[in-house]
């Protein structure tokens, strides 16, 4: 290397690390860090790559160093992605291609038979939970989603091809819920019954004079050959219009309104909006009269829906707290998120997952576990710091209501209280109180609702092309539009089957264990803690049927990374048993 300009570029190259800029030697031992980890607490990391070895000539002092700034970062040293837990979107299913009108020609055959292809049915448009996803953001900024149009029939009896698929992909634990939908096959469908439920045919047989609205041209359905005038075509010239179809593949549909909930991963999507079927080409209009005939059928239009899409977390482990008590520190401790952490409160704004990796598919498990009856062996779990509760959370102060509902359904609560900001046992019972008055409020929202489809119910006449209409009944509106569904009616949310928060698992992390005077406070909690879990005091929730099976308190320093080995067990424990 000497005699180059490599030395004086490249200073990291020098045997002399010692010199090099402290910001580099950082970014090297981060690399190597990354490299030899995937994340886990500070214990398994040092195991990790002192297992890995190879690297001895890295300044190991400097590793603990690097692993405690990345616990106690500046403010400004954090990432974020975007995260968005509700959406609403139009879908626009695909409409079907027009009918080809055509006659074969060729050599000595100057007026051959008609040979016009069908137009291709248009796109459906899916929907699919997967792992993975974290977020509705994408979903939330593109407003509309439409799916490919049929392509038209061609010559030669070509039939159009399909339009394109539309996959929407969501994260595991979105709700899907629809607004309105405008679906012009089942406007026909009930159009055509309301005609003939007034005996529209009799009266045309009998009055000459009167005009089949079926046998007219109209513009919206019929496609006449280039050229042709539809002054041309007399009424006795055109057949009745065909039915309105439906792709076999609307079978699948869901019931209207749609309402689902997606709270685990799917194997094969969901059909959302089936696209609609492609016109017929002119040999379906030959009759013994009419041997050529000089018209086929436009495509059917794609129905539209709007959908509302909200998220409710499904993380493993939820934390709660109050703000500043050290969530996101203990996230960046366990699990290799780059949470922000800030000494003030709602430092964190939007909640953030992290995933603890128990198995790194390299030979041993990182952490045990015992062989599950039911799906493959866990390898990981996820954690969701959610911004921070303060009292009257569930009145919406604070940040609250809004990130409370991503705790309801973590399969662990894990509640965090800092040692060194006042009695743990108050904080931990204001916590609750917060948890508590949320669910009722939420048990009282899923009444409402309940009550107010059931008098919906009584009140509107549910989409149903098979039932006679009742022309009384003013299914549609002024404008012509099918709004089958009332768009501020169905505002609530659908009835969601979740056990009591109560009843699920809890431990309590008492973080900031490393600061002076805070024993005794964590004393008074773990002995609070045993006389919980052996009925001698009231539980924190007040509810009778609590969980109180194996009640866990640990104390920690996430920022000094001590401790914190403890919970991952602990967690494997409660989410396997
Ligand atoms: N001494 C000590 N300080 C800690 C510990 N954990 C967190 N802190 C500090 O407490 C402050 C708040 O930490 P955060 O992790 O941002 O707290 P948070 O609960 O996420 O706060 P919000 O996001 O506002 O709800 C930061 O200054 C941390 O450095 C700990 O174990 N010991
Ligand atoms: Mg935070």
């Amino acid at each position: 290397m000497n005699g180059t300009l490599l030395p004086f570029l490249y200073p990291c190259l020098q045997t002399n690390r010692g010199n090099a800029p402290r910001a580099l030697r950082r970014w090297l031992q981060a690399a190597r860090l990354n490299r030899n980890t995937q994340c886990l607490s500070t214990r398994q990391i040092a195991t990790v790559s002192s297992t890995q070895g190879g690297h001895e000539d890295e300044n190991l002092d400097d590793t603990p160093e690097s692993e405690l700034d990345r616990l106690d970062p500046p403010p400004d040293s954090y990432s974020i992605t975007p995260f968005n837990d509700r959406a609403s979107i139009v879908l626009h299913a695909g409409s079907g291609g027009h009918g080809c009108i055509s006659f074969l020609r060729e050599k000595y055959i100057e007026n051959g038979p008609p040979n016009g292809g069908d137009g291709g049915t248009g796109g459906s448009i899916y929907i699919q939970a997967v792992q993975g996803e974290t977020s509705l953001h994408k979903l939330a900024r593109r407003g509309i989603i439409k799916a490919g149009r049929g392509r038209n029939g061609q010559g030669k009896g070509q039939g159009g091809t399909r339009g394109e698929d539309v996959l929407i992909t969501v994260p595991v634990g979105t709700i899907v819920r629809e607004v309105w939908r405008h679906d012009p096959i089942a406007e026909q469908e009930v159009a055509d019954m309301r005609e003939k439920a007034m005996g529209a045919d009799a009266v045309f047989d009998d009055q000459p004079g009167l005009v089949d609205n079926t046998r007219k041209w109209r513009r919206d359905r019929w496609l006449l050959f280039p050229g042709a005038m539809p002054q041309s075509f007399t009424s006795a010239d055109f057949p009745p219009l065909p039915r309105p179809r439906r792709s076999n593949i609307a079978m699948a549909q869901p019931p209207a309104p749609i309402r689902l909930d997606l709270d685990a991963p799917m194997e094969t999507p969901q059909l959302l909006a089936a696209g609609s079927m492609g016109g017929l080409g002119n040999p379906h209009f030959v009759t013994k009269s009419i041997t050529r005939p000089k018209y086929g059928t436009k495509g059917d239009e794609g129905m539209k829906l709007e959908i509302q899409l909200e998220l409710k977390i499904l993380a493993d482990v939820g934390l709660v707290g109050l703000p500043n008590a050290g969530k996101s520190t203990l996230l960046r401790a366990i699990t290799n998120s780059r949470a922000r952490i800030g000494n003030w409160a709602f430092t964190t704004l939007q909640p953030n997952i992290g995933t603890v990796v128990l198995d790194n598919h390299k030979g041993r498990p990182l952490v045990p576990t015992s062989e599950n009856k039911t799906g493959p062996r866990r390898t990981n779990f996820t954690i969701a710091d959610i911004p921070g509760l303060i009292e009257d959370a569930h009145l919406d102060r604070g940040l609250g209501l809004g990130f409370l509902r991503h705790i309801e359904r973590a399969g662990i609560l894990a509640f965090v209280v800092d040692l060194s900001a006042g009695d743990a046992i108050t904080a931990l019972k204001g916590l609750w109180k917060e948890v508590g008055q949320y669910e009722a409020l939420r048990d009282r929202e899923v009444n409402a609702e309940s009550e107010r489809r059931i008098e919906e119910q009584k009140e509107m006449v549910r989409y149903s092309p098979l039932v006679k209409p009742d022309p009384a009944l003013a299914i549609f509106g002024n404008d012509g539009e099918n709004v089958l569904f009332n768009a501020d009616g169905s505002r609530a949310l659908p009835e969601l089957k979740l056990p009591p928060i109560s009843s699920k698992p809890w431990l309590v992390i008492a973080t900031k264990a490393d600061l002076p005077e805070t024993r005794e406070n964590f004393a008074m909690l773990q002995k609070y803690m045993r006389e919980v879990a052996a009925g001698e005091r009231e539980h924190p929730s007040g509810k009778k049927n609590a969980w109180k099976k194996k009640l866990h308190a640990i104390p920690i320093s996430a920022k000094l990374a001590q401790g914190v080995e403890r919970i991952t067990p602990i967690v494997v424990d409660l989410l396997e048993n």
